[in-house]
């Protein structure tokens, strides 16, 4: 697609076919954890496909830990930015996070809005993803400037863009979910469907499903507010186990020290693909290239 006038941001944007947003009403209703399923599925989903990440919770940077990748240093290359890459020497899952410009990953970020926007745009702008499929976006819960400036800097994309909503089944999530559908709706952003993410629990024993507290908010949030509805999730012990203590690999007899530009070996692809996560985050895939050229046939209307 040619635009009427090239910027820094279409340039790099124009070989983006998908862009995924990944919004939640709420804070730790697991909308990180979903952006890096949602990314790591859609990588699996297809041994060609080309996905990036790009974590713009520039105050709770999470992905680069969920994908393994904590102590990597972002490479400035004569064409940008280089992405780290959660899949080694495949380089089909392209990962840029605010994390990886931090000197140790415990120091905050503390910026004003500006500097904020600043950063954002320069990760839309200078970040090397090459020709993407997909492009998932984690950002703050919320609904926030991070929110406002990615809409503002991709307005000439708008109609590749889409969002996914993370709600749990208790109320006070569904409401604050409920407020970032309004959100979408006042920026004219179409939304693929909600994920009801905690929603009962795998024993850990048996497989077996059960429900702990009330299941099936986000489904009727979907039913009534004529939005579809990608799936359930229910808490997972293993995907736990793997995205919170998800430690870049050392090579044996070494001490692991990332080079900025080294790209990420860890086999975490294939431990996420035997956790029962998986299995479900299958179907919510499905759900997705369902809906996908629906809402975005609509957006171009
Ligand atoms: N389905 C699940 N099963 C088990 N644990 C989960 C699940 N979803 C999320 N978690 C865990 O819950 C915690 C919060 O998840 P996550 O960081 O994805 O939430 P968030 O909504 O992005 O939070 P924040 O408000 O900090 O951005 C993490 O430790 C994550 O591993
Ligand atoms: S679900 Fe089955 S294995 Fe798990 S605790 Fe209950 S009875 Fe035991």
């Amino acid at each position: 697609m040619a635009f009427a006038q090239e910027t820094p941001v279409t340039r790099r944007l124009k070989r983006i076919k998908h862009i995924i947003i990944v919004c939640s009403g709420k804070g730790g209703v697991g909308k990180s954890s979903v952006s890096a399923q949602l990314a790591l599925s859609l990588h699996a989903s297809s041994p060609t496909a080309r996905v990036g990440i790009l974590d713009v919770d520039l105050t709770g940077p999470s992905i680069p830990r969920m994908l393994g990748l904590d102590g990597h240093g972002v490479h400035q290359s004569s064409d940008g930015w280089v992405p780290v890459y959660a899949d080694g020497s495949e380089a089909r899952l392209a990962c840029m996070s605010v994390g990886f410009l931090l000197k140790k990953k415990d120091d905050s970020v503390v910026w004003r809005g500006p500097k904020k926007n600043a950063m954002i745009r320069q990760f839309l702008s200078d970040v090397r993803w090459g020709e993407l499929d997909f492009l998932v976006i984690d950002t703050p819960p919320g609904t926030s400037d991070e929110h406002l400036s990615l809409l503002e800097h991709m307005a000439p994309v708008h109609d590749r863009l889409s969002a996914v909503i993370v709600t749990t089944p208790q109320a006070v999530a569904l409401m604050d979910a409920m407020k970032c559908l309004s959100f979408t709706r006042a920026v004219n952003l179409p939304v693929l469907g909600i994920v009801e993410n905690m929603s009962g629990y795998v024993c850990p024993c048996c497989g077996e499903i059960s429900n702990v507290f009330s299941t099936g908010g986000g489904a009727e949030m979907a039913k009534q507010e004529a939005v579809p509805f990608l799936g359930s999730l229910p808490v997972d012990t293993e995907l736990v186990t793997l995205l919170d203590a998800a430690e870049p690999e050392a090579a044996p007899g070494t001490s692991y020290e990332p080079h900025p530009a080294e790209r990420g070996s860890f086999d975490l692809l294939d431990r996420y693909q035997k956790t029962p996560s998986a299995a479900l985050f299958k179907n919510v895939v499905d759900e997705v290239m369902r809906t996908l050229p629906k809402v975005e046939e609509g957006s171009g209307s």
